[in-house]
């Protein structure tokens, strides 16, 4: 056999096992050319923690978007991991308006648990795909400054101790490392300039801010439901699509875990971030098939004006998907 002729069947055989990778690979460009060089904040709550393999699956999506010329920002949760140290420590936890009371005490356990448990094992699993993940809490470069948070419960000013919103951000730190194509893992702590504590600020709340902050295109927030359920709990039907004041109108029958998250989408759209997502993170590569498929899964919030169309079209939106890449 020369070199001029090579065998004609092993071409066919070779194009044939290769190419559902490439039509999966070549599906996702439209997808792809919409998001490079887009900030996505991406909010991992406590409750979508539940298993090593989603949280493994988790640091496989983040580490794509950065390879694929996206600029992830991660914030954590860890509400059931504090929970539970709380509770070997023999210490009260106790949640009002979505949000946990914090003693002092528990504040340390809270920002031991966060900054010292979970966020060290997300960062542990994204350097498994190289030198990316770069760990900080509200606290460092002063990313986020708190000012004391007071519930309103029935019409009364409620006092939950040391519970923090946040009253100021500072994005340099993160987008110095986001320039060096690091992925910053964010902490839900902050110090507040008024009486130097450090506060607890709910993740979800934190997430929020810092998408507004950075002029994120997208927040999306995994949780451990399927997204915004319109009757819960009486039905699982998930609300898909709504807009800004679609949500403020639903937000006071809102109740638990929801609050704070529905709060932070609100915020987010309401200050220039495009969509804000609630997906389901119990699903493997959640992430993924929200970002570069058509399958859009959950629930997403738009401004009531959207400013650019194709921010907000897809992919809960069939009708203007991204144009079809000739294969
Ligand atoms: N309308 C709603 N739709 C979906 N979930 C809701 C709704 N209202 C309250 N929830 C509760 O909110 C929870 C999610 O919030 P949370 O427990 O704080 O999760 P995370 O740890 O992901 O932040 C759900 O598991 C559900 O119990
Ligand atoms: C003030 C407040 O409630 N802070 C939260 C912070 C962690 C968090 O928000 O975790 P999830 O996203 O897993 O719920 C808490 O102490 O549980």
């Amino acid at each position: 056999m020369t070199v001029d002729n090579p065998p004609v069947h092993s071409v066919p055989t070779r194009k044939h096992t290769a190419l559902p990778k490439a039509r999966t690979l070549v599906e996702a460009l439209p997808w792809l050319t919409r998001h490079h060089g887009r900030t996505v904040v991406i909010k991992f709550g406590g409750n979508a923690m539940v298993d090593d393999g989603l949280k493994s699956a988790f640091a496989q999506d983040v580490a794509f978007l950065r390879h694929a010329g996206l600029r992830p920002v991660v914030v954590h949760g860890g509400g059931p991991q504090i929970s539970a140290q709380l509770e070997r420590l023999g210490l009260a936890s106790e949640f009002k308006a979505g949000l946990r009371v914090t003693s002092p005490e528990a504040m340390d356990v809270v920002r031991m648990v966060l900054a010292g448990s979970v966020q060290r094992e997300l960062v542990g699993l994204l350097n498994r795909h190289g030198p990316l993940a770069v760990g900080l809490t509200g606290e460092d470069a002063r990313i986020m400054t708190a000012v004391k948070h007071y519930a309103e419960i029935d019409g009364e000013r409620v006092d939950l101790g040391r519970v923090g919103e946040v009253s100021d951000i500072d994005t340099g730190a993160i987008e110095a490392l986001l320039d060096d194509g690091r992925i910053p893992v964010v902490s839900s702590i902050a110090r507040s300039a008024e009486d130097g504590h450090v506060y607890n600020v709910n993740a979800d709340t934190a997430a929020a801010a810092l998408a507004a902050a950075l002029g994120a295109e997208t927040l999306m927030v995994l949780t451990d439901v399927e997204g915004l359920y319109a009757d819960w709990p009486h039905s699982d039907d998930v609300i898909s699509k709504l807009t800004a004041s679609e949500l403020e109108e639903l937000l006071p029958e809102l109740s638990s875990g929801m609050v704070p998250k529905m709060e932070g989408c609100l915020h987010a759209v309401r200050n220039g971030v495009a969509t804000a997502r609630v997906i389901d993170g119990r699903v493997q590569h959640s992430i993924l098939l929200e970002i570069f498929t058509d399958e859009g899964i959950g629930t997403m919030v738009v401004p009531d004006d959207p400013h650019d169309p194709l921010d907000t079209d897809a992919p809960h939106d069939s009708e203007n998907e991204p144009e079809e890449t000739a294969t």
